[in-house]
């Protein structure tokens, strides 16, 4: 059976100041399925990511043109807001906010964006959301604490915990471990193939073993065009386009 689809690009094509640096993208993203985005730097791999929740717009300068669908849906004819609360993103070097506790942090989707709960379903939505993230046990007695106070893996789970606070069906990493050590990134690797039972996952790394341990998908970028797209074994064994095969070879990167 053909697997659900949660993401559709139809020839995206997204610009910096006139230079056109990803050239009518066509993908389809698998639902509840781990993407892996790979390509050599410059390639356009963080823009691509960036126009699934429309944060490429806020760039001043940059367009896009083309459509995103998420489940069939338009994203650039919703309400922004919405389109980021459904898709959330980790970024490369976790970012709690610095001034907030561990507990405000994961609810910091919702206080940002005006919403107050009653304390019990704060309580409940922050646990939740900790154990999803694999945090809950190390942070449970320290949850007034700084988020800062934190190792730079567990501040990369909790930023992995404020994503998934606001229940999105999406979950966008742009190269999540690339500033973690090997114990760290080892964690967050294993919480990502928990988290595909929930959540669809698309994920940019450098990190070719990485990909492989954690994707089911991986879609290879060349000088902002999508060159291959398939299973990952495939992918990894049987590229198809030469510049995948020299990419995987190391001939460049
Ligand atoms: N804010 C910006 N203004 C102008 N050009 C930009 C901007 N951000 C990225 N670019 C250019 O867009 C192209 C794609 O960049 P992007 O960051 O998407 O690539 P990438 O594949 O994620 O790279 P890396 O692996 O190095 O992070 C590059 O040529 C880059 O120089």
């Amino acid at each position: 059976m053909p697997e659900a689809i949660i993401f559709e690009t139809q020839n995206l094509s997204a610009f910096y100041n006139g230079t056109k640096v990803l050239k009518e993208v066509n993908v389809s993203f698998p639902e509840k399925r781990v993407t892996a985005v790979m390509g050599p730097s410059g390639c356009g791999k963080t823009t691509l990511i960036r126009c699934l929740n429309r944060l490429h717009e806020l760039t001043p300068g940059a367009w896009i043109e083309g459509k995103v669908l998420l489940k069939g849906e338009d994203i650039y004819q919703m309400n922004p807001i919405v389109v980021r609360r459904r898709v959330g993103m980790v970024f490369q070097r976790p970012n709690p906010f610095p001034t907030m506790s561990i507990y405000d942090n994961v609810l910091a989707g919702y206080k940002l964006n005006g919403i107050r709960l009653p304390k019990g379903e704060a309580d409940h939505i922050v646990e939740e959301a900790l154990r999803k993230a694999a945090l809950w046990d190390e942070v449970k007695d320290v949850l007034h604490r700084r988020g800062t106070f934190l190792s730079g893996g567990q501040q990369q789970r909790l930023c992995i915990a404020r994503a998934l606070a606001v229940n999105p069906e999406v979950l966008l990493m742009d190269e999540p471990t690339s500033a973690l050590d090997p114990k760290a990134t080892a964690k967050i690797e294993n919480l990502i193939v928990e988290l595909k039972e929930t959540v669809s996952i698309i994920i940019v790394t450098h990190n070719m073993p990485q990909a492989g341990r954690v994707s089911d998908y991986t879609a290879f970028m060349y000088l902002g065009e999508l060159v291959e797209f398939g299973p990952t074994d495939q992918v990894f064994t049987a590229p198809k386009d030469p510049r995948t095969e020299e990419y995987l070879t190391g001939k460049f990167g």
